[in-house]
């Protein structure tokens, strides 16, 4: 079934940053007494605008923090202290902005063995899920947020990479060629969980790749992405174009 959803294109990337936050408010505001938001955020430069506006004045006390769960799409295999670390940058950026209850909160672990890093963020996301298969109609995460690489990856879904073949963990790992770390990632069984994704892009750079991906259908691991729900791009108006 073709996967449904739009193409937002805003002004200038705060624009798209408050689109993004007021989205977020309004999904977990949704949500019932006792339902949570499991949010999955992503890493790069791009998303660190939305969450320095959800850490603001603006946002961090309207949030009904205790409703939301925040997961993570992909980590860099560093200490959580590294400035690569995209947990590192969600703390910066968000966490330490606001009154969020410790066990809301899902960074993915970080140890020399991959393998088993990956294994136990897949029974943490089991035993939130309540399940060790996905089910269709029971979505995993209600909003996953996405990036787009130059060579049309996404989360730590690189090209070329067997983590792309993955087709029963939910969790994986890769070892990208131009990459320095060890990656942590979301598979698309994992991802395709959803109520809604949401590609994240921003920039000039970002204009062709988007095209490739979006309408040339190239075979890059972004273009390959599923979602039981809708798939949505939110872009700025030096990525999206007219
Ligand atoms: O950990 C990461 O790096 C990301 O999850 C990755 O998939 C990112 O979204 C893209 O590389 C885009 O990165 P920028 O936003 O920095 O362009």
């Amino acid at each position: 079934t073709a996967t449904t959803g739009y193409v937002l294109v805003l002004s200038d990337v705060i624009a798209q940053a408050e689109y993004l936050a007021s989205s977020i408010l309004h999904h977990a505001e949704e949500k019932e007494q006792g339902e949570t938001l499991r949010i999955a955020l992503s890493g790069g430069s791009t998303p660190k605008r939305l969450y320095e506006l959800l850490g603001s004045s603006e946002y961090a006390d309207r949030m009904p923090w205790h409703k939301i769960h925040l997961f993570f799409g992909d980590e860099r295999m560093v200490p959580h202290t590294d400035s690569d670390s995209n947990f590192h940058m969600v703390k910066e950026s968000l966490l330490a902005h606001i009154d969020i209850p410790f066990r809301n909160v899902h960074p993915m672990p970080v140890l020399d063995d991959p393998v088993k890093a990956a294994e136990i963020y897949q029974a943490e996301l089991q035993a939130i899920y309540g399940s060790d298969t996905l089910q269709a109609g029971k979505p995993l995460f209600d909003i996953v947020l996405l990036g787009l690489g130059g060579d049309g990856h996404t989360a730590s879904l690189f090209p070329g990479t067997p983590v792309l073949e993955e087709k029963d963990k939910w969790v994986s790992w890769s070892q990208p060629s131009d990459a320095p770390h060890k990656r942590m990632t979301l598979t698309y069984p994992a991802i395709a969980s959803s109520r809604f994704v949401m590609f994240v892009v921003s920039g000039e750079n970002k204009a062709q790749i988007i095209r490739e991906v979006r309408d040339e259908n190239k075979p890059y691991p972004s273009a390959a992405i599923k979602t039981e729900g809708e798939l949505h791009w939110i872009l700025d108006r030096a990525a999206g174009g007219e």
